[in-house]
């Protein structure tokens, strides 16, 4: 059976919102998420990241539980509200300094922090100034990029952009269902633009500060399958595969947006206009992270279909695109279980950018847990489902595919979006009551796991 490189990294992730509470303490002023998360009927039970894992202040705890584990990596994410309150202008140094705090408590203990600058919670001001559809706010996150990077570049091993902008423009300007929570159809292509030019200005100011650690991107890929291989079908997995992958990975990685994705959508003009921010979008990057949780089966709408759930409906082109039940098994998200599915999409990257490092930065699932008399968590779906995925792992290295690493999402249950509380994807359980972790049974496999493939 292959074996992992020796130098294989074995992580898990996290991002700010999700897990740190302290929403207003040294300094930390709103993000766009504190305020989707009070806005009624946006988010689960009315919940909202104020505590959440307490990670702010338990964050030596977790790094703990991390180091007991046997992980090499912790991929956190660094709120832009704690470091640059307002977006842009003055520098909160009380939230550097926490930062700093978690990066070198985990290298005290052998880990290696990568840091993710942007997942999701936008300055508030920023977003009230036209947020991702404003090109200044692209501007405003390289410098606060470069600000992270002076300030921390000596403890972080690795630096992420970008969380999944297609989340951020997507789900947030045209399905309305991620802050800000913007139905503006296909007007969020013009969002996904300036996440990536923001993104591009943002290495280009790292590399000009110095510094030797990797840079890079996080997508969450789709991998795409027709329902069948009639024209419509594959049609549909056309649009499917260019708006949830291509309009991303083109430019990154070809300096070109792809221009039936732009047809589709009738944004060709607007981007054509644009063309010159195609070259620092395309600057070049030490790896990218794939964020992989289940494969699409698409198909094109016939009567009776309705648009596909996982597009949310005002997205552009959700309207010609169903996905199809294919009877797998599915996670509390309603997501499929297709483990060669990850394969797909590395080798999709791959074949784009033949050797540039890839990482899975997430991969998890969601369960309802069950807290036996003993106190611990029996979460076998979530041992299977992670098993089978780090078994796709090794067989995307055994086809010489460049997996350098794999994070798993996540280490603690957290405040999952628009679904609150009410989504546990942990292989350490929270109890939000008294903010205690227990590992599940799903995190002493990894731990095994990682100890018996590290050799
Ligand atoms: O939904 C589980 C995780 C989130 O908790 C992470 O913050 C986020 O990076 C992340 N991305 C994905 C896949 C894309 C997706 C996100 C949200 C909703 C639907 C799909 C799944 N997840």
């Amino acid at each position: 059976m292959t074996t992992f490189p020796a130098d294989f990294v074995w992580g898990t992730a996290t991002a700010s919102y999700q897990i740190e509470g302290a929403v207003a303490e040294d300094g930390r002023r709103p993000s766009t998420w504190d305020t989707f998360a009070r806005t009624p009927g946006k988010v689960w039970n009315g919940d909202t990241g104020d505590v959440a894992c307490d990670h702010y202040h338990r964050f030596a705890e977790d790094v703990a539980i991390m180091a007991d584990l046997g992980v090499d990596a912790y991929r956190f994410s660094v709120a832009w509200p704690r470091v640059v309150p307002e977006g842009t202008g003055a520098v909160n140094q009380a939230g550097l300094d926490f930062y700093r705090r978690v990066a070198e408590t985990c290298l005290e203990h052998g880990v290696q922090p990568y840091v993710t600058l942007y997942h999701w919670d936008l300055p508030q001001p920023l977003e009230d100034a036209g947020g991702w559809l404003s090109r200044s706010t692209a501007e405003a996150f390289a410098e606060y990029a470069r600000i992270t990077h002076e300030a921390l570049g000596d403890v972080i091993g690795s630096w992420i952009t970008l969380n999944e902008p297609w989340c951020s423009a997507l789900l947030g300007y045209a399905a309305g269902v991620h802050a800000p929570g913007q139905q503006l159809g296909t007007r969020s292509l013009e969002a996904a633009h300036h996440l990536l030019l923001g993104h591009g200005l943002a290495v280009q100011a790292m590399r000009a500060d110095g510094g030797e650690a990797p840079l890079g991107i996080t997508l969450n890929l789709h991998a795409v399958r027709a329902a069948s291989d009639s024209e419509a079908d594959l049609e549909a997995a056309r649009r499917y595969d260019g708006l949830g992958n291509r309009l991303f990975l083109d430019p990154l990685l070809r300096g070109a947006y792809p221009e039936d994705v732009l047809a589709d959508t009738g944004t060709t003009e607007w981007f054509a206009e644009r063309s010159d921010d195609l070259a620092t979008i395309a600057e070049p990057i030490d790896f990218i992270g794939i964020n992989y949780y289940s494969a699409h089966t698409v198909a094109a709408p016939e009567d009776g279909r309705f648009s596909d759930p996982s597009l949310p409906t005002p997205t552009p082109g959700s309207e010609r695109v169903v996905t199809v039940d294919t009877g797998a098994e599915k996670t509390q998200m309603g997501w499929e279980i297709h483990p060669d599915g990850l394969v797909d999409v590395l080798a999709q990257v791959h074949a784009l950018a033949p050797g540039l490092p890839l990482y899975v930065t997430e991969n998890g699932s969601a369960w309802p847990d069950e807290v036996g008399p003993d106190g611990r968590v029996e979460d076998e779906d979530r041992r299977r489902y992670l098993e089978a995925h780090l078994e796709a792992c090794r067989e995307a290295v055994a086809r010489g595919l460049p997996l350098k690493g794999y994070f798993c999402w996540s280490l603690l249950d957290n405040f999952e979006w628009a679904f609150g509380y009410d989504r546990r994807f942990g292989i350490v359980r929270v109890d939000y009551e008294t903010q205690q972790r227990t590992v599940k049974r799903s995190g002493e496999f990894y731990r095994d796991f990682v100890a018996r493939e590290r050799g």
